[in-house]
């Protein structure tokens, strides 16, 4: 039986060895299902392609083929210096745009390196002063563009040592795998820096372009390589760098705004996290302040803080909203005949720094969110509360308050009012049900949680607008609400727009409405920056009621994308 190797070029042997198997074969075996399985198998496709291979290979391996030469790309590069300029035939000028091409100046790039068996890479000469005594050194080179490298540095004071103190998340250092936290920083591109101070070293680094050579003396610990982390939050307040006297580089820092989500990428220093925004391309992170620092800067900031937000006075004096804002099905409600009564005490506990959060989409047979209204008494809450209702009734729906008034002749309950005793009602409001309530001629009248879950119950988008202290009760996974505050625009737009508006008097009781005087509109937008300043961290999105069919188109599309996006919403909500 020849053997299966074909030996030299145009052998067939290992052919005929496959072809006569079978046959040869056949008296072994006994069962006809084997017999055909193996004359399959011989005859399959892709094993004579693999054997073809197999003889290529083979041939080439004999011959021991060598490179005609060993500067194929030079070659190819001074044959298109020589050819450009000249007046090229259709086929020459296919020659040099294929010449030019960066896969083809890279094939033979790599043809000429394995010609010249110039396998190890490229280091750059060792500096020949390096003293006997010394540490033991790294020399490192990283060739930067425009990008900062991604590391900070310190000075230890005592020794007077330049370490590094810090690498950015994804970063040229962090990528470059060769500098570590702690390692000691002895020269940048030659220029000795134990007696620069970091600043001056910033400014050789900042000032180098290309390779930049560092000596440096390892630290003993090295980071581990971890996964890239997964953690997102809220950013509850507005960071600049820029501002930021405390924070070790500027240049490092990264700005947001507050509502912008970042991704932290490490919390390993307590004072200074390092994240990038969510979404950016760049992988590079950089310097925010952490949670507990940004805590201890409120904590300094909060004694004027507190008697600012406690001095808050009551509707008729600052705008706060003067009712709850009840159904408006019955126009005869009168929203100006209670106050809240417990609730005006604000929270001030809650420091707005960063707030966990995870991608929601809400499942196709999933109840609502919550969409809650916010802002400041007359900018037209229930203007668009009522355009919502209109637009799509089957869609939207809003809370019937309960009451324990007596039920009047023309009412039904449970239409215009909850009628319920003053026993149950202050049941409910010991067991927290009321998200508002308050108390006008003897009668108690409030917006429960009930009554909100009974119109989610239904599949309706349950529209509320509540007064922005009460915010905080209501976010849970329960409701997920969604919250808009809806603001005024500038004063001059007040005096054209609401020339025929009316707004219910709160100087009397019966809730009169009567046109918006100069007062009101100024009152509306001190309330509104107010409202902004104390409760922003909390506004999903900021609608200004302009004009009033814009502000509800913008309304309504964002209550679409709500329903059928993907929003970040606090992660414990998304737990089951
Ligand atoms: N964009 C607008 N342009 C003109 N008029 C408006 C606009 N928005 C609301 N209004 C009018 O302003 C008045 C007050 O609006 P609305 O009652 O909706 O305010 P509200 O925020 O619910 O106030 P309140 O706190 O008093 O209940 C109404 O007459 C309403 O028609």
């Amino acid at each position: 039986m020849p053997a299966l190797s074909t030996g030299s070029g145009n052998d067939t042997g290992l052919y005929e060895l496959l072809s006569v198997l079978p046959s040869q074969l056949q008296t072994y075996v006994e069962s006809a299902d084997d017999r055909s399985f193996l004359h399959a198998m011989f005859t399959e496709r892709s094993l004579h392609s693999l054997v073809k291979i197999h003889e290529k290979l083979q041939h080439y391996e004999n011959q021991s083929p060598v490179p005609v030469l060993d500067s194929a790309g030079s070659l190819a590069q001074d044959l298109t210096e020589e050819l450009q300029g000249k007046t090229l035939s259709g086929e020459i000028r296919e020659l040099v745009k294929l010449l030019s091409k960066p896969h083809i100046k890279s094939l033979l790039s790599v043809h000429d390196t394995v010609a010249q068996k110039s396998y190890d890479p490229e280091l750059p000469p060792l500096p020949d002063d390096i003293d006997e005594g010394e540490d033991s050194v790294k020399i490192i080179r990283l060739v930067k563009n425009k990008e900062p490298l991604g590391a900070t540095i310190k000075r230890n004071e005592q020794t007077g040592a330049i370490t590094v103190a810090r690498i950015m998340r994804g970063g040229a250092a962090d990528r470059s795998g060769l500098i570590h936290v702690g390692d000691e920083l002895k020269e940048v591109n030659g220029i000795p820096v134990e007696d620069k101070k970091p600043e001056e070293i910033i400014h050789i680094l900042s000032q180098s372009q290309g390779a930049i050579t560092f000596k440096i003396v390892p630290g003993i610990k090295e980071e581990a390589p971890g996964k890239e982390p997964q953690m997102f939050v809220r950013a509850l307040f507005d960071y600049d760098p820029e501002g930021d006297k405390t924070i070790p580089c500027k240049e490092a820092g990264l700005a947001f705004r507050r509502g912008y989500i970042l991704q932290v990428m490490s919390q390993d220093d307590a004072t200074w996290w390092q994240a990038k925004l969510e979404g950016d391309a760049n992988p590079r992170a950089g310097l925010i302040p952490s949670k507990s620092l940004q805590e201890r800067r409120f904590a300094l900031r909060q004694p004027t803080a507190q008697t600012q937000v406690q001095k808050i006075p009551r509707r008729k004096s600052s705008g706060f909203r003067r009712s709850f804002r009840l159904s408006r099905r019955n126009k005869k409600t009168n929203k100006s005949m209670y106050e809240c009564k417990k609730s005006e005490q604000y929270d001030t506990a809650d420091v707005p720094t960063y707030e966990e959060v995870a991608a929601y989409r809400r499942p196709q047979d999933a109840k609502h969110r919550l969409v809650v209204l916010v802002g400041p008494t007359g900018v037209g809450l229930n203007e668009l509360k009522r355009k919502l209702l209109i637009s799509d009734p089957q869609h939207f729906g809003v809370t019937v308050p309960h009451t324990t008034r007596p039920k009047r002749n023309q009412e039904t309950d449970g239409v215009e009012y909850h009628f319920i005793s003053k026993h149950l009602f202050e049941a409910d409001i010991h067991n927290n049900k009321f998200i508002e309530h308050g108390e006008y001629k003897g009668n108690y009248y409030g917006t429960n949680l009930d009554s909100v879950r009974s119109v989610l119950a239904k599949k309706k988008v349950c529209l509320l607008d509540v007064q922005p202290h009460t915010l905080k009760h209501l976010r849970t996974a329960e409701f997920k609400p969604y919250i808009v505050f809806v603001k005024p625009p500038s004063i001059e737009r007040l005096r054209e727009t609401r020339k025929n508006a009316k707004i219910i008097s709160g100087k009397d009781d019966k809730g009169s409405s009567k046109p918006f005087t100069e007062e009101d509109f100024q009152e509306m937008i001190s309330t509104s920056q107010q409202m902004e300043s104390q409760y922003g961290h909390l506004f999903e999105k900021v609608i200004v009621n302009d004009d009033l069919n814009t502000a509800f188109n913008e309304l309504r599309a964002a209550l679409r994308r709500v329903e059928t996006e993907t929003h970040w919403v606090p992660v414990s909500w998304t737990h089951t």
